[in-house]
């Protein structure tokens, strides 16, 4: 079990950018648990007359969205999100993160493209100076799955294919997850390109440009890393 101080940064973190939700806004909804104590937070404020619509990232995220009363669209269906609110597995000082621990990067990614605004929630042990402590998710198609993995094991990425309670993984798109070592790596959007470069291969948990606002608790307070600032 997580410690309650790391539960209260992720609560913290998330109720914070639920204020930047305005009414009228199509929200980006994110998948762990983070961004569901922000999900909660939102159907609270539809409760009290937030009139938002959400896209969600994930069909966990979809069934929380509308156990807490917030009505869900199809990306197709809203065209462009107004703002993106997600969690992450580590972000670095260069805006950068590892996204994916819960398998739903690839939808995650595609909201993160479609969004005007980027918002990212965490707790402080997300912050890290060098992404790879935690694995890199990658998506890949199940026909292709095999081989690819024989080809990252010659990239030297030790990569293992995800699996829950003894079954292989799949995600929502019904692909494998499979976890790689980057932690040697030092040139992420070299690694980035040659990943996506492997057919089968759909996408990689890096995101490495979308995010416009990182928002982190630390114990009782809120850090905002903001990417216009530092750049
Ligand atoms: O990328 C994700 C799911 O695919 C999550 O945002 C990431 O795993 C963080 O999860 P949590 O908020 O539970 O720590």
């Amino acid at each position: 079990m997580k410690s309650t101080y790391v539960e209260n940064e992720k609560e913290l973190a998330a109720v914070h950018a639920t204020a930047m939700v305005k009414n009228g806004m199509i929200v980006g909804l994110g998948s762990g648990s983070t961004s569901a104590y922000m999900i909660k937070e939102l159907g609270e404020n539809v409760k009290k007359g937030l009139a938002i619509t959400g896209v969600p990232s994930s069909k966990k995220t979809a069934q929380l969205a509308q156990e807490v009363g917030i009505p869900i669209i199809t990306l197709e269906e809203a065209g462009f999100l107004d703002i993106n609110i997600d969690g992450a597995d580590e972000f670095d000082t260069e805006f950068r993160l590892i996204k994916g621990g819960g398998g739903a990067l690839l939808r995650e990614k595609i909201l993160a493209d479609n969004s005007r605004f980027n918002v990212i929630i965490a707790d402080s042990s997300k912050q890290v100076s060098k992404l790879g402590a935690y694995k890199l998710p990658l998506e890949a198609i199940p026909f292709a799955t095999a081989n690819i993995i024989k080809k990252l094991t010659g990239m030297h990425l030790k990569p293992m294919l995800r699996q829950t309670n003894g079954e292989t993984y799949k995600t929502d798109e019904n692909n494998f997850i499979v976890d790689i070592d980057i932690s040697d790596i030092r040139d992420l959007e070299k690694l980035n390109r040659n990943l996506l470069h492997i057919p089968g291969v759909v996408e990689t948990g890096l995101f490495l440009e979308s995010t416009d606002i990182i928002i982190m608790g630390k114990r009782d307070k809120i850090v905002v890393f903001n990417a216009k600032e530092s750049s």
